[in-house]
């Protein structure tokens, strides 16, 4: 697999061998990445999170990590300054559990290194240890990765450390295009990669729909993977709204149609069944998200 890769066959060795010991605790760690750039990743790895740890169900702990190692910005959307991040990791400064930072939001968060762009291409050897530490992290249910855009080995590193990839795009032609490009990137390196779609910033279902169901079909028909149909978030000004404030949306506008979506999601992801509302059009979204072939 890795001829056709980024990676190295011993560096995706390596991070394969290391994925086994996984299994010794039950920290779910997943990806959050995409092809393009701004399609809603950090926005999407935040609020998911604050949902899977405000589940009334089945409340998670969580941590999202930044792991934009050149613009990160979780803790922007949150308006914190945390004062140690990954790059005092990096270099050795600290551990990783000295630089997970408590939010009022009930989830722990692990801040990117902002500005670091000549540090952002990590050598084999830190690319290593950081994730040996983010696997060494066993308090939380869920770690959440935000990677940065596009198909660098930095990113294909994480990907493969994770169980569980979502790759987010948006119906804009160029988003899809990238889509599938890093789609195939991942394809490239593993044969077993659990890969799942979200669809973002949708106008309607309908719409949404489409543009997964196109995906879903090329990845089966050219790349022979079977990727999820994870589940769509409209595009709404309160995530705009949001950024502003400097508060997340899911705190921000929790009965906004964003949250409602991401709820459902999180339901997904936690295989809860998702419960029937008594209202309006959200009868008709909790409908079609039970519908919706995964
Ligand atoms: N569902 C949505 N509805 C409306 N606006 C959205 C939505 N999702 C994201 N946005 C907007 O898109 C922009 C990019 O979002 P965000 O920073 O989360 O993307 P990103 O993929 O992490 O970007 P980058 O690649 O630069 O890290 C932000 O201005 C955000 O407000």
């Amino acid at each position: 697999m890795t001829e056709k890769g980024i990676l190295g066959p011993d560096q995706a060795e390596g991070l394969r061998r290391m994925m086994g010991s996984f299994a010794n605790h039950d920290t779910k760690i997943i990806a959050i990445t995409s092809g393009k750039g701004g399609v809603g990743k950090s926005s999407i790895s935040l609020n998911l999170g604050i949902h899977l740890a405000r589940m009334k169900e089945s409340p998670q702990k969580v941590i999202v990590m930044d792991a934009d190692l050149g613009l990160a910005n979780i803790n922007v959307l949150m308006g914190i300054i945390p004062k140690y991040n990954l790059m005092h990791v990096i270099k050795g400064q600290k551990k990783i559990s000295e630089i997970i930072y408590k939010t009022e939001y009930n989830l722990d968060i692990i801040a990117g290194a902002n500005g670091f762009s000549q540090l952002a291409n990590l050598k084999d050897e830190e690319k290593q240890n950081l994730i040996q530490a983010i696997r060494e992290i066993s308090y939380a249910d869920y770690i959440i990765i935000d990677t940065s855009a596009g198909i660098s080995s930095n990113v294909i590193s994480f990907l493969l450390a994770a169980h569980e990839i979502i790759v987010v795009a948006t119906p804009e032609p160029t988003s899809i295009t990238d889509a599938y490009g890093v789609i195939k990137a991942i394809v490239a390196e593993t044969d077993n990669a659990n890969i799942k779609l979200l669809m973002n910033r949708v106008s309607s279902p309908a719409e949404a729909n489409k543009v997964s169901q196109r995906i879903i079909q090329i990845c089966g028909q050219f790349l022979n993977i079977k990727v999820e149909n994870l589940g769509f978030v409209f595009e709404d000004p309160v995530v705009a709204a949001a950024v502003k404030k400097q508060i997340p949306f899911a705190f921000l506008a929790p009965n906004a149609p964003v949250n409602l979506c991401l709820n459902h999601i999180a339901k997904r992801l936690l295989n809860i069944q998702v419960a029937d509302e008594d209202k309006g059009w959200f009868k008709f979204l909790n409908a079609f998200f039970k519908r919706m072939p995964a």
